[in-house]
Order: structure tokens, then C-alpha cells, then sequence
């Protein structure tokens, strides 16, 4: 992978490489990214030696110097900090003009915009973890300002850790971040569900969590191969007044749909709620 547009692949800089932005430019070196190409920033000298030796990137706790260094600057903070971390990186941000990529929940391209000084190219983006196993889902929006090449850019680097899906309005990052970017804790949390059945069915611990986790994976594999929608998939497990059916009605009257539904739309509700508590 080069995430190229010209010849020399782009220097990002990726600020607060926590679990998030740690899984997708460790998804990008997997899929052949150079690490040299790659500056991670964080508070800790702990996270950044981990990074240093599980990686090989560049590290220091210096953003504004990670910023001068940088074609991309990916914020990778928690939201609740992006304000002061913007403040501080402003004077090296408007001095260099990289493109800026945040993958905070709830925070506005606006409230990014304004909080680093004005007039940049702004592209916000909710990955999610799997990325750092090359299956990410990540939705992106970016302001009028972003570039083809830009846009081409990203769309490369998030390619290697996953799919991409570009949406059109700000506002449905929202709904991406209730299926997507919270989602992937919905099937550990399905996964944990299982395996404490399996337990109570008289399981051991060992075999219930290794039954679940490869249950959960080759449905998820049939469910991205197969020509056949997922409820067929489905379909084609029950036996008609077998055992399958039994349980898929458990699930129907107990309401998993609407149960699921209320999760997805509570967290991108909490998105939404973000955004206003945290404009300043
Ligand atoms: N986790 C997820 O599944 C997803 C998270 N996100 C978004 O990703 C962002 C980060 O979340 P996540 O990775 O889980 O959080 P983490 O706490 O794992 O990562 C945050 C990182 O930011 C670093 N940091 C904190 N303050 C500074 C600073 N002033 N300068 C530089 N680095 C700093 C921390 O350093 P240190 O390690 O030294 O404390 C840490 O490494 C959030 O905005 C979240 O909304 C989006 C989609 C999915
Ligand atoms: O829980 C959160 O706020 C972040 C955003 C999506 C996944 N994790």
C-alpha cells in the first residue's frame, strides 16, 4: 500500500494514538504502508515506546512538531479534549495547512474548523477497531474544501483496514456511529451473551467462548460471501420446527429487533449530544 497521489507516500501524523488511531495505521502498515511515513503522538512515554516497538513508527509528545512534519494530521483524541489539543495545534497547523482528519464521535468538521483557525480542508471519518485486523467499516464526510487528490488520499489509507463508505451529510456520521463505529462491541457483547449460555448448558468456559467466537465469525464470513441476503442465511439454519426456529422465536418475542434498534440509535443519539456539549 502507497497512499500515494504523487510519488512519495504522505507523512501522517496521527495525534493521541490510542486504541483507535493505533488500529488503523497499524491495519495501514500491515497492508504495506511505510512506518517512517507514520508520526504518533501521545502523553505517555509508555504508549509511545509500546508504539515505537510493536510498529517501528515515529513517535514524540510533541504534536505541533508531529504537525510541522505532516501532509495529513489525524486527531485521534478523545472528544472531550480536541478542543485544547486544536487550541495549542493552531499556529502549526495554519503555518503548514495539512488536511485534517478526525475520528472523534460528535465532533463537528465546524467546531474542528474554528478551533484550529480557519480555512483548512477538513474530513471527518468513524472507523471502528476492526481496523486494526484489515475488516474496518469506517463512514467519512468531508467539507467542500477537501480535495479529489485529498479525498483519494484517505479513502486509500482507510481502504487498507476496510470498507469505506462516504456519506453526503455531516449528520449521518450520526447513524454511522450507532451501527458501525459502536458496533463492533455489540457482537462481543452477542459473543460474551453466547458463551455465558453455553456455561450455563454445561459447557466448559474453554470450549463455550472458542464455539461462540467461531460461530460469530463464520456467520460474519457467509453474511460478506454469500450472493444471499443475511435474513435467507438465516432461513436456511432453521430446520422448520427444529431447534434453530425454536430459538429465533425466543429472540422474535423477546423483541431483539426493536432491542437492537433502541442500542443503535441511543449511541448515535449520545453522538448528536456530544456535539452541542462539547461546541465551545
Ligand atoms: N475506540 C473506538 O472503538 C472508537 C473510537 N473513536 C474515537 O477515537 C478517539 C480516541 O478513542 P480511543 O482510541 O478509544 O481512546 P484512547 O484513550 O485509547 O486514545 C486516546 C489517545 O490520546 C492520547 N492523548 C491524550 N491527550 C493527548 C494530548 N494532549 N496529546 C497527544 N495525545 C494525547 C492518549 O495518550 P496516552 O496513551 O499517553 O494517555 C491516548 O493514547 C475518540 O475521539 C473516539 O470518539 C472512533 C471510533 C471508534
Ligand atoms: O464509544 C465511543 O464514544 C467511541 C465512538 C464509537 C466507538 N467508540
Amino acid at each position: 500500500m502507497t497512499c500515494q497521489t504523487s510519488s512519495a507516500p504522505r507523512t501522517i501524523a496521527f495525534i493521541g494514538a490510542g486504541n483507535m488511531a493505533s488500529a488503523i495505521f497499524g491495519g495501514m502498515i500491515e497492508a504495506g504502508y511505510p512506518a517512517s511515513h507514520i508520526i504518533a503522538t501521545a502523553r505517555s512515554r509508555e504508549t509511545l515506546d509500546a508504539l515505537e516497538q510493536r510498529y517501528g513508527v515515529n513517535t514524540t509528545h510533541d504534536n505541533a512538531d508531529a504537525v510541522s512534519r505532516a501532509d495529513v494530521v489525524v486527531l485521534g483524541v478523545k472528544p472531550q479534549m480536541m478542543h485544547d489539543v486544536c487550541q495549542a495545534l493552531t499556529p502549526a497547523v495554519q503555518a503548514k495547512k495539512p488536511l485534517i482528519v478526525s475520528v472523534a464521535a460528535g465532533i463537528t468538521c465546524e467546531s474542528l474548523e474554528r478551533w484550529l483557525g480557519g480555512d483548512l480542508a477538513v474530513i471527518r471519518c468513524m472507523p471502528n477497531t476492526p481496523s486494526l485486523v484489515g475488516v474496518g467499516a469506517s463512514g467519512l464526510f468531508a467539507t467542500p474544501q477537501v480535495t479529489d487528490e485529498q479525498r483519494a488520499l484517505m479513502d486509500d489509507m482507510l481502504t487498507a483496514v476496510g470498507i469505506v463508505e462516504w456519506v453526503e451529510e455531516e449528520g449521518l456520521l450520526e447513524a454511522v456511529t450507532g451501527v458501525s463505529g459502536s458496533g463492533p462491541a455489540y457482537f462481543f457483547l452477542f459473543i460474551e451473551s453466547l458463551e455465558a449460555a453455553g456455561i450455563e448448558l454445561g459447557l466448559s468456559a474453554e470450549t463455550a467462548r472458542r464455539l461462540a467466537i467461531q460461530t460469530a465469525r463464520g456467520a460474519a464470513e457467509m453474511a460478506f460471501t454469500s450472493e444471499h441476503e443475511p435474513a435467507e442465511l438465516r432461513r436456511r439454519v432453521c430446520s422448520p420446527n427444529g431447534t434453530t426456529e425454536r430459538a429465533v422465536n425466543s429472540f422474535e418475542n423477546d423483541d431483539l429487533r426493536d432491542i437492537v434498534a433502541r442500542a443503535a440509535k441511543a449511541s448515535s443519539v449520545r453522538a448528536a449530544e456530544m456535539a452541542r456539549e462539547l461546541d465551545q
